[in-house]
């Protein structure tokens, strides 16, 4: 009998339970037993439901108090030598202090995990020795044992995944770190075997990117070893985003289970099995149902592939599953009042997810042939939005064709237009500036709620944001900031915002995702084609500019960014998406020039998490990823300043494309990677201007004016410091006025030290 399996579900709840209990817990409102209190109560319910749907295999251990990769290093006892720890399992100041900061030490990095908006938290291994603290797997089995009777699948962050994502030794010493962390992964399996646990499912997404031949060995080693140690336990090593490399290498390994994308790997997995087959003896974690997508599957095609898949399989030995952990979705559809029927009926959450499993593993079990009559609604909804009329935009299709055959190019190369840019400007050596938002205080907060409930007019809801815009140009001015904004206090989100704005998109209420910590996004659903509409920036953006004599920038979020931080559409390829989205913006940035906007910046933090995962696919994706950001920029004025901002990624591997942008100015995070990124724009591979990241946002801690000072001198080392800029990491909306007052006040004072150190030599 085939079964059903889930690899993860949401941690934050129905009604964001989970963020609620941990910023009331880091504001002093919950005390330490409340919080555990309530997220137990949230991870049983969470449980309770899976099992009650019927699913067969629940995984445990999927909830975190903050972040599964963090939980990992804590669990090893790895805290960077910074934070107050003395061994034992590492108390919750401590693990949330690695996570936010705390007053004396600065946060480790985040980064993307692979290519989501999901941000984890990088182990720093480098002064560690790592002992096993806990056995949070077991105790997660216990717990779901215990209270709900529930035989759950631990889940694990796998060996190599986790020391190929930390960081802070060198390739040559990753040999010595398996050798430290394998005892303790080795520990842990054997008292889950102990206790009886059927399933274990260790994650490896990392198998999905090409591997040398020293880490096969690896590979290799970590599993052969598990098999030796642990014999009676069923390992699933579980794979997602992509097809795995390495197929033979992989089935050859001595675990039970492997878990394989058949959504985002679909073609590449398909086709090994298809050519090289499966192994008898071992199960296959079919991922089948897209954990990363919103859109309802068909469940007619599903059961086809199944079918395709009992080719090759025994279905005896087949787990109907999700293709990734459901992380990455909201929870459900059910609470969505206000969306289209056509289109409601065309979504599937996580918990619609887990109903399509069921129901696929079930119409398997009785004949993988015949099309089970449950399915006819789905087959109905799915076709009817499939070829609804709703979605389609002639003009629009036919005006971005002819635009993308254009030559998308600056009137003036850079330096010469960096020049008359520099003469009409006027501004001092390393000018300052911030990333774009001011703090969304409570207050702002409660505005905008006021008006959505239509208990403040527009008038009143436009007043005060106007107020707010007052104040923070008044506290740019007095913190003698160079380039100022207007504080994106009108936007609840940089990518929610534009699609409320622009033909194409829908809402939902609650669809509510993890994008790192307790921090939440509500993607936007790109379901038809994009129109820009009327302008969306131009009001707040020119009052703005009425109040200053500085040159206010435009703030506007990039298409690839919007396109990726969106639920998509899946009728049309991308690159057709990201251009209908950059002419709609086109029009807006020629908006706001016309406005008397001179410098706009063009938000692009995304377009390194789009980057498909396999090298093959990049090279593609970037030529169209740039051509949708020069699409959107190009046609502006030599004297029209253009800026970009990227964050929390890896740019290395990219840097020719973020050149080929073609923007006047980028700025970006360094600071909570610790000044690393500087390196991939050296002078010699990056020619443009380029604004430093000198503080994390993320982080409560004021940054001292010394450490911005030795920040600013490291990179001076390395860029040009004609077309050097300074400014924090990112946007500052999660801070609040005070600390973001004090900081930027640091920023400016060590951007004056950083002047006349270097008056001389610019
Ligand atoms: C720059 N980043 C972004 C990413 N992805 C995006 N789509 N947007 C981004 O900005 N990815 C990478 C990074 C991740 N960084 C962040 C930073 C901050 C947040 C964040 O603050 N999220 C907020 C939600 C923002 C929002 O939509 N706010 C609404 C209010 C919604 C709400 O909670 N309403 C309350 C009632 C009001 C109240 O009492 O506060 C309710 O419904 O109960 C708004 O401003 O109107 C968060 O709270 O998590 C995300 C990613
Ligand atoms: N302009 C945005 C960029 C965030 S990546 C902000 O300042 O919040
Ligand atoms: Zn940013």
């Amino acid at each position: 009998m085939m079964k059903s399996s889930n690899l993860g579900y949401p941690r934050i709840g129905e009604d964001r339970e989970w963020k609620k209990a941990l910023e009331a817990f880091w504001a002093g409102k919950l005390g330490e037993e409340e919080l555990r209190q309530q997220l137990q109560d949230l991870r049983l319910n969470h449980l309770r439901k899976q099992l009650a749907k019927g699913i067969d295999v629940i995984p445990v251990n999927d909830f975190s108090y903050y972040d599964h990769m963090l939980d990992t290093a804590a669990m090893f006892g790895i805290v960077p030598k910074r934070f107050p720890y003395e061994g034992g399992v590492v108390p919750l100041s401590v693990y949330y202090g690695i996570a936010r900061g705390t007053k004396d030490a600065a946060a480790s990095e985040m980064t993307k995990w692979f290519n989501t908006n999901y941000h984890y938290i990088v182990p720093e291994l480098d002064g560690a020795v790592p002992v096993l603290t806990e056995n949070k797997p077991l105790s997660a089995y216990r717990e779901a044992k215990e209270k709900l009777g529930i035989e759950g699948k631990p889940v694990i962050v796998g060996p190599l995944t986790f020391l190929k994502l930390s960081k802070g030794y060198s390739q040559a010493d990753s040999d010595a770190w398996l050798s430290r962390l394998l005892p303790l992964y080795v520990q842990i399996l054997q008292e889950l075997a102990n206790e009886g646990v059927e399933w274990v499912q260790i994650d490896e997404p990392i198998l999905t990117q090409k591997l040398s031949v020293a880490d096969v060995n690896r590979l290799k080693n970590i599993y052969e070893t598990f098999a030796a140690s642990v014999p009676t336990l069923n390992i699933m090593l579980q794979t997602y985003f992509e097809s795995v490399e390495q197929y033979t290498e992989i089935i050859g390994l001595p675990v039970k289970g492997i878990g394989l994308d058949f959504v985002h790997g679909r073609s590449g997995n398909l086709s090994s099995i298809q050519a090289l087959g499966f192994p008898e003896n071992k199960v296959l974690g079919a991922g089948i149902i897209d954990g990363r997508g919103i859109w309802k599957s068909s469940l007619r095609e599903k059961l086809g592939l199944l079918e395709e898949l009992a080719g090759f399989v025994n279905p005896e030995r087949i787990l109907v599953q999700s293709s990734c952990s459901l992380l990455h979705v909201p929870v459900s559809v059910a609470y969505e009042t206000k969306l289209s029927t056509e289109l409601k009926d065309a979504l599937a959450f996580a918990d619609e997810k887990l109903d399509e499993i069921v129901l696929l593993t079930k119409a398997a079990c009785r004949n993988l042939n015949a099309i089970p009559e449950e399915f006819q609604e789905n087959e109905r909804a799915y076709l009817t939005f499939k070829f609804s009329k709703n979605r389609k935009r002639d003009d629009i299709q036919q005006a971005v064709a002819t635009i993308a055959d254009q030559q998308l190019e600056r009137k003036l190369p850079f330096s010469e237009r960096y020049a008359a840019q520099q003469q009409k400007w006027q501004l001092p050596i390393f000018p300052t500036t911030t990333i774009g938002s001011f703090p969304q205080s409570a207050e702002v907060r409660k505005a905008r709620q006021l008006w959505r409930k239509n208990e403040w007019s527009q008038e009143q809801y436009d007043d005060f944001i106007r107020k707010q815009i007052d104040i923070w140009v008044q506290v740019q001015e007095e913190i003698g900031l160079d380039v100022l904004v207007h504080g994106e206090f009108e936007r609840t989100d940089m990518v929610e915002f534009f699609g409320e704005k622009l033909e194409g998109f829908a809402f939902t209420q609650n669809g509510w995702v993890q994008s790192y910590g307790s921090r939440c996004v509500k993607p936007p659903i790109i379901y038809g084609d994009v129109a820009f509409l009327k302008e969306m920036t131009v009001e707040e953006t020119k009052y703005a500019q009425s109040l200053t004599g500085r040159p206010v920038k435009g703030m506007l979020t990039g298409p690839i960014t919007i396109m990726n931080w969106s639920f998509v559409r899946e009728d049309i390829p991308r690159e057709q998406i990201a251009y209908q989205l950059a002419y709609a913006l086109r029009q807006e940035v020629e908006a706001l020039e016309r406005a008397g906007i001179g410098m706009i910046q063009v938000d692009e933090p995304a377009v390194r998490e789009g980057l498909p995962l396999k090298e093959a696919d990049q090279a593609e994706y970037l030529s169209w990823a740039v051509k949708a950001f020069r699409m959107a920029t190009c046609t502006v004025q030599d004297t029209t300043q253009i800026h970009t901002h990227m964050c929390y990624c890896e740019f290395h591997d990219m840097i020719h494309s973020i050149e080929a942008m073609d923007a006047d100015v980028i700025s970006i995070e360094t600071s909570r990677s610790h000044g690393e990124l500087i390196h991939s724009f050296e002078v010699n591979t990056y020619t443009k201007g380029i604004g430093l990241g000198v503080y994390d946002i993320h982080s409560p801690r004021i940054p001292g004016v010394g450490e911005m000072t030795s920040m600013i001198e490291r990179a001076l080392h390395v860029l040009d410091p004609k077309l050097f800029w300074i400014n924090p990491d990112c946007g500052l909306k999660t801070r609040g006025m005070k600390e973001t007052v004090e900081s930027l006040r640091n920023m400016v004072e060590a951007t004056q030290i950083a002047r006349s150190n270097h008056a001389a030599t610019v």
